[in-house]
């Protein structure tokens, strides 16, 4: 039977009844089905899903990726609290020399929880209040590493351009760090926060930024966005500017992480930068819609753990956003006050390709999973694409590229006619 995905709140601001694409229903779901996995389990006969699985999600040390069960508590509050749940385990191989250093990693992606013409306190909130027992079921099954979706305690606002919506920046330490820093503490779990940041010491400027919060409630560091979208309705620019921390890597105590948000995924040079700094499990926190970047989403993320030799956490947010005044998109089409479908689908990456399937495209999710941290060495040593790289070639054309009197290395074939512009 197909699992359905909850309805969205019916929009009266609504152009048309438009579909994403054939099977994608105004739910968000696939033919009624909560993700493509889901839908391809119960389509197909079990020996060619398992055929098609292999494919898909490929096979971690040779084996199909297990799941794990979690504990009761976190189970019930998943039906209580509506969200999908769902758990699993990256092994690796048996070192000698070496324990196994297994950490348990959880993403959450939600919804916003109230309208967007809600009072802002009121919206803000009703996030963290939704988001809690999200975490309290983390807490729960003993994951040591979370990671928020980006900008998790606001609607995602930035395709208005309106600039009311700053209103919902906070500083590094402020009232939803607090929140998480609580939380963090009362679980021994380090928190990724990706919020709205306001920089108070510095002409109260903003940036796109995720909040590292240690184990003991300290903020170990912040990470400010490198990549800003120019695409689509995602009028980043307007409202923040391209960060100034670089590329850190976070040592806690549960390993070494780094957070490539949203759109830094589509630049590889990003992800490698983690991975030269010493990343172990890079997070990519984000907030993209289904026209524009569905194929991309499982692709990217899971390559830049193959070729980086760490895992990646994606999170992506769900649902549709719709905002009081319409906006166009510059396209000459109809004017509109959604971005689109948010479509969830928050998933883990490991070094040897494997991947989990993701969560729902619907609903609210926590996604947790065991990752033994030695497979990331493991697989350096395998592939040797550390040692096979010629970083001192790129960096030569890296550093003629960026002069303005670069000149592409092209060699015409002398037979060629050329043909006046
Ligand atoms: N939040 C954000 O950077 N979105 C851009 C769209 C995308 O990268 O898919």
């Amino acid at each position: 039977m197909a699992d359905l995905c909850n309805k969205v709140e019916e929009n009266p601001m609504e152009n048309g009844d438009e579909k994403e694409g054939e099977g994608v229903s105004r739910d968000g779901s696939l033919h009624g089905f909560e993700s493509l996995h889901r839908l391809l389990s119960a389509s197909l006969k079990p020996e060619i899903f398992k055929e098609v699985s292999r494919l898909l999600v490929g096979l971690n040390c040779g084996r199909v990726l297990e799941t794990v069960a979690l504990p009761e508590s976190a189970v019930t509050h998943s039906s209580k609290y509506d969200f999908d749940v769902q758990a699993f385990c990256f092994h690796a191989d048996k070192e000698l020399l070496r324990q196994p250093r297994v950490v348990r990693v959880g993403l959450i992606q939600n919804s916003i929880a109230l309208p967007t013409t809600a009072p802002f306190l009121d919206q803000k909130r009703a996030i963290m209040q939704k988001l809690k027992p999200v975490i309290d079921a983390a807490g729960a099954s003993g994951v040591n590493i979370l990671c928020l979706q980006e900008a998790w305690m606001m609607p995602f606002a930035f395709c208005t351009r309106e600039k009311r919506w700053c209103e919902f920046a906070e500083p590094i330490d402020g009232e939803s760090t607090q929140f998480l820093q609580d939380l963090a503490r009362k679980y021994n779990m380090v928190i990724v926060s990706p919020i709205l940041e306001r920089d108070v010491n510095h002409g109260e400027t903003l940036w796109n930024t995720a909040v590292v919060i240690g184990n003991h409630g300290n903020i170990i560091g912040k990470h400010r966005k490198n990549h800003i979208p120019r695409v689509g309705d995602f009028n980043e620019s307007t409202y923040y500017m391209e960060g100034n921390t670089g590329h850190p890597v976070f040592e806690t105590a549960y390993g070494k992480i780094a957070i490539n948000i949203c759109y830094g995924r589509h630049h590889p040079l990003n992800w490698l930068a983690f991975g030269l700094n010493g990343a172990e499990i890079v997070f990519n926190p984000s907030a993209t819609v289904g026209e524009l970047s569905e194929p991309m989403w499982p692709i990217e993320a899971r390559n830049a753990a193959i070729v980086n030799s760490y895992y990646v956490g994606s999170i992506n947010r769900v649902g549709t956003e719709v905002f009081p005044n319409p906006f166009t998109s510059g396209d000459g089409k109809p004017q509109h006050a959604d971005f689109g479908h948010f479509y969830g689908s928050s998933y883990f990456s490991a070094p040897d390709a494997s991947c989990t399937p993701s969560l729902s495209r619907c609903r609210d999710g926590l996604l947790i999973s065991d990752m033994d941290l030695n497979l990331c060495r493991q697989l350096k040593d395998k592939w040797g694409f550390r040692m096979t790289a010629r970083y001192d070639m790129y960096a030569e054309l890296l550093s003629k590229y960026v002069k303005a009197e670069f000149e592409p290395q092209v060699i015409i074939d002398p037979l060629l006619q050329k043909k006046a512009l």
